[in-house]
C-alpha cells in the first residue's frame, strides 16, 4: 500500500488516552459462559491480536468491543469513553464508538461503487461532499487502489475487496481498528502481504486495532502483543518473542507448536518420565518436586551422528518441511508405552530406524500441575 498518507494531529494523538480497556468483561449466550471475566488494555498506537482455537470467544470479544453484543458483566471503555457497564446498564450504539470494522466476508456493499463504499462512513457523519470524495480518494491511494474508485466491488478480486474495506474502516481515522479474520478467505501468499501492509498502515496512521485470528503466523507478523485465548479466558498475553520464549502454560504451548509435552516428574536429580520408563538427569536444584507437564522445545533435542545418545529412540514418522525434517521419535524402556518426541533434523530418519538423542536439559521447561492446565499431551507438527 503506498501514496499519501492520511496522518492524525500528531499533538491530539498523545493526548489520547488508552485506545481500549477491557474490565472484567462476561458474556453468555445463554446458559455457559462463553467468556470469563477478561481484562484486555490496548495502548494507542498499539496492534494487539487475539489468537486461539475456534470456539474460545475471540468474536464474541471483538462483538463486545464493537457494540454488537452487551456484556453480562464488567465494562469497556474506548479512548477514555465508557461505551458498555453492565452494572449501569450504559450501552453506547456500534455507530457511536468511533470505530473501524474489518471482517472477513469484506461486508462491502454491491450496489455501491468503491469510492462510495470508502466514504459511506464519513457520508454517515454529514460529511460535505467535496471533503468526502477527498478522503474516501487519499484511503484508496493508501491501500493502493487510486484508480479504483469508479469500479464495482463485484468486479474485483478477493484481495482487492478487502483492501477496499480496510479503506473503509480507516477513512474516519477511528482511534480503534477492529478486524475479524479479515484475511482467512484469501491465498497464503496474499494473507503474508496483507499481513504486513495492514500492520505498516495501522503504525503510519498512527491508530490501534485488535485483530482476530486463528493464524499463528499471522498474528506473530503484525501484533505488538498476541493475545492467546482458550475456553473464554485470556491464557497469557505478550509480544511474540516473549510467548514463545516464556509460556505461562502448557496450554500456550499446544497452541503455538512450541515442542513436545510430556507428563514428567520433578525430582531433585532430573525428570521422571514415566511414559518411557526413563529419567532425564538434571540438577535441579530446590525446585518443588511433583507432578506436571515437560515442554521439550525442538531446538532442545538433537539426532543425528553427533548425538552422544542421552537417549534412544525408534523413528516413528518423518516428515519433510522444505529445508529441514521432523521426526517423530518414540523413546521409553520396555514394558513402557512410550513418549513421542519431535526433532528438527537435517538428514531425512526411515520409519523403524534406531537414533540416539542429546537432550539440552537447560532448555526444557516444566509446568507443575494445577487447575487450568491442559490434559493435551501430544503436540501436532
Ligand atoms: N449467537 C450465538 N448463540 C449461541 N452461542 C454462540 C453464539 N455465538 C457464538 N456462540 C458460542 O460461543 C462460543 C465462542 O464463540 P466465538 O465465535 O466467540 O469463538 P471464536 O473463538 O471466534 O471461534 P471461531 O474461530 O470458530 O470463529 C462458541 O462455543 C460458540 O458456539
Amino acid at each position: 500500500m503506498s501514496g499519501a498518507v492520511i496522518s492524525l494531529n500528531a499533538a491530539a494523538a498523545t493526548r489520547l488516552p488508552t485506545a481500549l480497556v477491557v474490565d472484567g468483561v462476561a458474556h453468555s449466550y445463554g446458559a455457559g459462559h462463553v467468556l470469563r471475566k477478561v481484562d484486555l488494555r490496548v495502548a494507542k498506537g498499539e496492534i494487539v491480536a487475539l489468537l486461539g482455537p475456534s470456539g474460545c470467544g475471540k468474536t464474541t470479544l471483538l462483538k463486545l468491543i464493537a457494540g454488537l453484543i452487551a456484556p453480562s458483566e464488567g465494562r469497556l471503555d474506548i479512548a477514555g469513553r465508557c461505551v458498555a457497564d453492565a452494572a449501569s446498564g450504559r450501552f453506547t450504539a456500534p455507530e457511536k464508538r468511533g470505530l473501524g470494522m474489518v471482517f472477513q466476508d469484506y461486508a462491502l456493499w454491491p450496489h455501491l461503487s468503491v469510492l462510495r463504499n470508502v466514504s459511506f462512513p464519513l457520508e454517515m457523519r454529514g460529511v460535505a461532499r467535496e471533503e468526502w470524495r477527498r478522503r474516501a480518494q487519499r484511503a484508496l491511494e493508501r491501500v493502493g487502489l487510486a484508480d479504483y474508485g469508479p469500479r464495482n466491488p463485484g468486479s474485483m478480486s478477493g484481495g482487492q475487496q478487502q483492501r477496499v474495506s480496510i479503506a473503509r474502516a480507516i477513512v474516519a481515522e477511528p482511534s480503534l481498528v477492529l478486524f475479524d479474520e479479515p484475511l482467512s478467505n484469501l491465498d497464503r501468499d496474499l494473507r503474508d502481504t496483507l499481513a504486513t501492509e495492514i500492520a505498516a498502515l495501522i503504525r503510519d496512521l498512527g491508530l490501534s486495532a485488535v485483530y482476530v485470528t486463528h493464524d499463528q503466523g499471522e498474528a506473530f507478523a503484525l501484533a505488538d502483543r498476541v493475545a492467546v485465548m482458550r475456553e473464554g479466558r485470556i491464557e497469557q498475553i505478550a509480544a511474540p518473542e516473549r510467548l514463545v520464549a516464556d509460556p505461562a502454560s502448557p496450554a500456550v504451548c499446544e497452541f503455538l507448536h512450541l515442542g513436545t509435552l510430556v507428563r514428567a516428574e520433578r525430582r531433585p536429580d532430573g525428570y521422571v518420565l514415566p511414559e518411557a520408563g526413563l529419567t532425564l538427569a538434571a540438577d535441579l536444584g530446590a525446585a518443588r518436586p511433583g507432578p506436571g507437564r515437560l515442554l521439550m522445545r525442538r531446538d532442545a533435542v538433537s539426532a543425528g551422528p553427533d548425538a552422544r545418545g542421552m537417549l534412544r529412540g525408534r523413528i516413528v514418522a518423518c516428515v519433510f518441511r522444505g529445508d529441514h525434517y521432523v521426526l517423530t521419535v518414540r523413546v521409553g524402556a520396555d514394558p513402557s508405552p512410550g513418549a513421542d518426541i519431535l526433532v528438527v533434523t537435517r538428514q531425512r530418519g526411515r520409519a523403524g530406524e534406531t537414533v540416539p538423542l542429546d537432550v539440552d536439559v537447560n532448555r526444557l521447561r516444566f509446568f507443575e500441575d494445577g487447575p487450568g492446565t491442559s490434559l493435551q499431551t501430544e503436540e501436532v507438527p
